[in-house]
């Protein structure tokens, strides 16, 4: 089966787990679009996270991996795009309920409180997992503004 588009991106606190989500992914078979950062200088999350969610809401990517020191930065930047359910993630349990709960197509993971393992954990997860629907559909529904 074909792999799905993942689009990746972090400021510089979320720049070397980038690259180590980036090679799993890549060795798992996932196309891959790195938005970067591309070193550990000092950027601003929004110019990396809007990038990202705009390829999920346009449907150029299924997944949208973001990083940064907290995780919130990006998660706020990607949750303005109308059709991007990003999830604050920070173990497996909370990026799996992501995906069965929320249907969440971006995940977004804070570097300075997790383990590089973890993250990567997460992400395996978060990728793999289904959307249960059910009860949890309608709730998805209603998230969106008129
Ligand atoms: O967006 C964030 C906080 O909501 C991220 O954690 C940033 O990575 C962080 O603010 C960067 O902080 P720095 O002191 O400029 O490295």
């Amino acid at each position: 089966m074909e792999k799905a588009v993942v689009f990746i991106g972090s400021d510089h606190a979320g720049f070397e787990y980038k690259e180590g989500i980036k090679q799993m992914l890549l060795q798992e078979g996932y196309k891959v679009e790195d938005v970067g950062t591309h070193s550990a200088d000092s950027v601003d999350y929004p110019d990396y996270a809007h990038p990202v969610a705009q390829a999920v809401d346009e449907g150029k990517a299924q997944w949208g991996i973001l990083i940064c020191g907290s995780g919130n930065g990006v998660c706020m930047t990607a949750n303005k795009h109308a059709k991007v359910r990003a999830a604050l993630c920070w173990n497996e349990e909370t990026a799996r309920l992501a995906r069965q709960h929320n249907d969440a197509n971006v995940i977004c993971l804070p570097a300075r409180f997790v383990s590089l393992e973890e993250a990567q954990a997460m992400v395996k997860i978060f990728l793999s997992t289904d959307f249960e629907g059910g009860r949890h559909e309608r709730r998805v529904q209603k998230i969106a503004c008129a």
